[in-house]
């Protein structure tokens, strides 16, 4: 963990506990495949395999947003949209500033699901004097000699960081000294912050990894298999599917879909 990185209480000051803060994303993603289905109501077992929980832990963690659903109905999925929604902060806008615009940052401007989910990118900044005045996604990018003044005529609290690891920590300290105080970075280093700071880190390789130890688990595993028929002793079964330690689903005991744990982990 970076030091001096915010120490946030394993629950929250409304008392709803991260771990549920956490999955919270993967019910709304659920519901909103229902929703445009036009499906009325889900049933927690409906929802719970879709989001890819525990259906004991979804009723556990809806309770805590005060939503029990209707004994023989189910959950009335629009209510709930709102309802998470809500308790997410979805039903405001949040605009974003991306720096560092860059492959992976001009991919993030053409993404469509920020807007989609109440985040407005507000601007793109990068270092690259060349790049100035260029739209992207038909957003202008502005040079970092404007950073502060961005953040502050667009009142941004969220950045996200695309720039090469060296200059990460750098443009971290410029957008948190601007005012910004929720981070998500993409370069592969650790970033420091102070208290008041949220950094989460999004590392596509690291989920890789640990799909490759899975591989490397499963054809152990086949090899040990055949040396079985061969009257070798039977090894313990491999953990199926199981995601990053901490995710949203990682104490469910069973795992959702590909892709159901965000590859996004605190800093
Ligand atoms: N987390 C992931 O899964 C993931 C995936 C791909 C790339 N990355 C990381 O994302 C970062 C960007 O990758 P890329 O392929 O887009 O690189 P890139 O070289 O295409 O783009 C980097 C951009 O950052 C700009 N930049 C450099 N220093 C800057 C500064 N101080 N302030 C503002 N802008 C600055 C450059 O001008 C450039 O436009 C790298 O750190 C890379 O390792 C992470």
């Amino acid at each position: 963990m970076a030091t001096g990185r915010t120490h946030r209480p394993a629950t929250r000051s409304r008392g709803i506990p991260e771990a549920t803060v956490a999955r919270l994303p993967l019910y709304l993603r659920a519901l909103t495949a229902l929703s445009e289905r036009s499906v009325p109501t889900v049933s927690s077992e409906e929802l719970a395999t879709a989001a890819g929980v525990n259906s004991a832990k979804l009723r556990k963690d809806f309770s805590y947003l005060g939503s029990y659903g209707t004994r023989g109905v189910g959950y009335d999925v629009e209510y709930l949209v709102y309802q998470i929604s809500r308790e997410l902060g979805l039903t405001q806008d949040w605009p974003v500033v991306i720096v560092g615009i860059g492959n992976l940052g001009a991919a993030l401007a053409n993404y469509g699901g920020f807007a989609s989910r109440g985040f407005r990118v507000a601007a793109l900044i990068d270092a690259d004097p060349a790049m100035a005045g260029k739209p992207v996604a038909g957003i202008p990018v502005q040079h970092t000699d404007e950073l502060e003044k961005i953040i502050e005529d667009n009142g941004v609290s969220i950045g996200v960081i695309a720039t090469p690891a060296g200059a990460a920590q750098q443009v971290c300290d410029r957008l948190v000294a601007a005012g910004i105080t929720s981070i998500l970075n993409f370069a592969p280093t650790v970033l420091s912050v102070p208290d008041g700071v949220d950094v989460r880190k999004v590392d596509l390789s690291i989920e890789l990894q640990i799909l490759a130890f899975h591989e490397q688990r499963k054809a152990g595993e086949e090899s040990t298999g055949h040396e079985e028929g061969a009257g070798a002793v039977p090894q313990a079964p491999v953990a199926p599917h199981r995601t990053t330690a901490g995710g949203p689903g990682a104490d469910s005991g069973r795992q959702g879909p590909d892709g159901d744990v965000p590859a996004v982990m605190p800093a």
